[in-house]
């Protein structure tokens, strides 16, 4: 069924995670830091903190050659890749797939010393927002994660510290059409990625240990999580 019990809250946070992610993290007065480099990647965070745990959001920016945002959001979306690139996932599971672009994960992820091993429960989404109104607007594919309970598995029951977070993958795709009216190639084509997330860690966790957490394994994940989507989409004819 189109409208889902969820739909609601999905449509309203995708469309806050959109906006959210669409805001440049304009000039350094705004609070956000840069905080790692590499190539095209820019990544960004502000350091905030909730009942004294941290809490900091990540703005991603990324540019990768060669690939669509429809393709970036496809494996980052579909269950049957995640173990390929997601290195601290140690459990997945689909509790529910509600329709072909929505699913229910629990996730265990490994434990990071000295914090306790942590779980999380989220819908999964991913949407086209096409530009057909204005034609020079942006062509968006996106994947938004956001935190939701089940009654099967309520939070702090096990030996996991239950998370929170809300997450947005955002592409834009930017094709460089060849002169010669050759067909597109993937030298032709480009996409701009907007990585943003917000992970409440749940129980108490060392501020420097978790912020030490953050600034090694956000940079490690997107620079896997783009590799492994070029190295799968190489030889395949162009998803847009
Ligand atoms: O983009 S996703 O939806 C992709 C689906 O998997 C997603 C991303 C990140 C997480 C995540 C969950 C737990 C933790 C910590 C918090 C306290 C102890 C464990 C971390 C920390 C930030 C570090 C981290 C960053 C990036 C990737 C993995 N690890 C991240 C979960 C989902």
């Amino acid at each position: 069924a189109s409208h889902h019990r969820l739909w609601s809250e999905i449509d309203n946070v995708v469309k806050q995670q959109v906006a959210w992610a669409r805001l440049g993290v304009g000039e350094s007065g705004t609070g956000w830091q840069l905080f790692a480099e590499d190539g095209e990647m820019r990544m960004y965070r502000r350091e905030e903190e909730v009942d004294g745990m941290v809490v900091d959001p990540l703005k991603a920016v990324h540019i990768v050659k060669g690939i669509t945002g429809h393709e970036v959001c496809h494996y980052f979306f579909s269950p049957q890749y995640r173990y390929d690139w997601e290195t601290t996932l140690e459990q997945m599971t689909v509790l529910e797939t509600i329709s072909e672009d929505t699913c229910l994960f629990l996730q265990t992820h490994k434990r990071i010393w000295p914090a306790s091993q942590r779980d999380v429960i989220f819908w999964s989404h991913l949407r086209h927002l096409p530009n057909d109104q204005d034609r020079d607007g942006p062509d968006i594919w996106t994947v938004v994660n956001h935190s939701t309970e089940h009654k099967d598995y309520p939070a702090n029951a096990g030996k996991c510290v239950r998370i929170y977070l809300t997450v947005c993958m955002l592409c834009q795709t930017r094709v460089n059409p060849p002169k010669d009216g050759a067909p597109i190639s993937r030298d032709d084509i480009s996409c701009k990625i907007t990585y943003c997330s917000v992970v409440n860690p749940g129980g108490w966790a060392p501020a420097s240990v978790l912020r030490a957490v953050y600034k090694r394994e956000y940079p490690k994940f997107l620079k896997r999580f783009t590799a492994y989507v070029t190295n799968q989409t190489k030889d395949k004819s162009i998803m847009f």
